[in-house]
């Protein structure tokens, strides 16, 4: 049997809710929180609450993704990247999308609280009401300053994992959701720079296309100058050993070469193109998951 065309459409199906809740991002954002809970343990933290914690962390944070694709979906259905999304297509309406959204994060703040600790729970709505009310409803369409203050919603997932295994926040824990913040502009200012005009069509005000290529390369070494120092800083303060450092060290060179790579250019006054920025963006990711499984290795095994 062949799928039906999708114009043809009119019954959503598992997959369309399940794309709702942005598994990509969410596969990054998960593997800190699991990486964040063997460094808090120090160990193995245990199968269930491993499973516990994944399957409520991917509940909340697809929720806020479910929230961020109803509020958005008229700027959504303007931009090629987004405009098949089930709720700009309207495929899923509103009520059902808001109506799925709001049982995957009643159902994790409940598992979160009953079979991890209450802390988590209060971190990972912490994050969902970071992601939704401060990004999406009220940034993202009015400041170039969206992505860093809205950005820390993308930080709390380290926090979940940890508290779910401490019932807890330390320095170190702080140190996670710290690095992530100063890793956001990097990783996404590159993007914004590849998909620029499209954010300008729709009027959406990201650092580009309020202020220029030259603006936003400079921001993105200055961030990812920020994002290698505070890496090291664990270091430090004996959080961590050799082996999180030497990782630490060698692949925030490599961020910081592909971050220069793209601001030598610029500012030398060649135009910011896709191709210049890729590298940055899809490199930026590889850092934080091998950051964080550094750090993870590390602490089970040496410290
Ligand atoms: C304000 C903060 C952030 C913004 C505005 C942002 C924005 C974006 C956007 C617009 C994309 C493109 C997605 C697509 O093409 O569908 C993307 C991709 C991605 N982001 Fe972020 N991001 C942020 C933070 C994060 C964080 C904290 C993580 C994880 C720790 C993350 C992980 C990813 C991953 C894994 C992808 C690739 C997805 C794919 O290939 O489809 N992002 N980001
Ligand atoms: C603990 C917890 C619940 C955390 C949630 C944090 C979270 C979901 C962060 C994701 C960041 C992200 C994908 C932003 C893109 O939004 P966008 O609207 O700019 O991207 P789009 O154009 O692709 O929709």
């Amino acid at each position: 049997m062949t799928a039906a065309p999708v114009a043809a459409r009119t019954r959503a199906s598992w997959r369309d809710y399940l794309a709702l809740t942005k598994p990509k991002v969410i596969s990054l954002l998960l593997f800190t929180t699991v990486t964040a809970m063997f460094m808090a343990q120090r160990g193995w933290p245990g199968l269930t609450l491993l499973i516990v914690v994944s399957l409520a962390g991917y509940a909340s944070a697809g929720s806020a993704g479910v929230f961020n694709m109803v509020i958005d979906r008229d700027i959504d259905l303007k931009m090629a990247r987004t405009a098949k999304r089930p709720t700009s297509s309207g495929l899923i309406g509103t009520r059902e999308a808001s109506m799925f959204g709001a049982a995957l994060q009643l159902l994790s703040f409940l598992a979160l609280w009953v079979w991890a600790t209450p802390l988590a729970a209060w971190m990972s709505l912490a994050g969902f009401v970071t992601y939704v009310g401060v990004y999406t409803l009220w940034l993202k369409r009015r400041t170039w300053h969206n992505i860093v203050l809205g950005g820390a919603a993308g930080c709390f997932p380290p926090l979940v994992g940890w508290a779910a295994v401490t019932g807890d926040l330390n320095l170190f824990a702080w140190f996670l959701f710290a690095i992530i913040f100063f890793w956001t502009p990097a990783h996404f200012w590159a993007l914004a720079i590849m998909i620029k005009e499209e954010y300008r069509e729709v009027g959406i005000p990201m650092l580009p296309v309020i202020h220029g290529d030259r603006l936003t390369v400079a921001q993105v070494w200055l961030y990812s100058i920020y994002t290698v120092v505070l890496s090291v800083l664990p270091w430090t303060f004996h959080e961590v050993s050799w082996i999180y450092l030497a990782v630490a060290l060698l692949s925030g060179a490599w961020l910081l070469r592909l971050a220069w790579r793209l601001y030598r250019p610029v500012m030398a006054g060649q135009v910011a193109t896709r191709k210049m920025a890729v590298p940055l963006y899809l490199y930026s990711m590889l850092y934080l998951a091998v950051l964080f499984l550094a750090g993870a290795v590390d602490r089970v095994l040496l410290v």
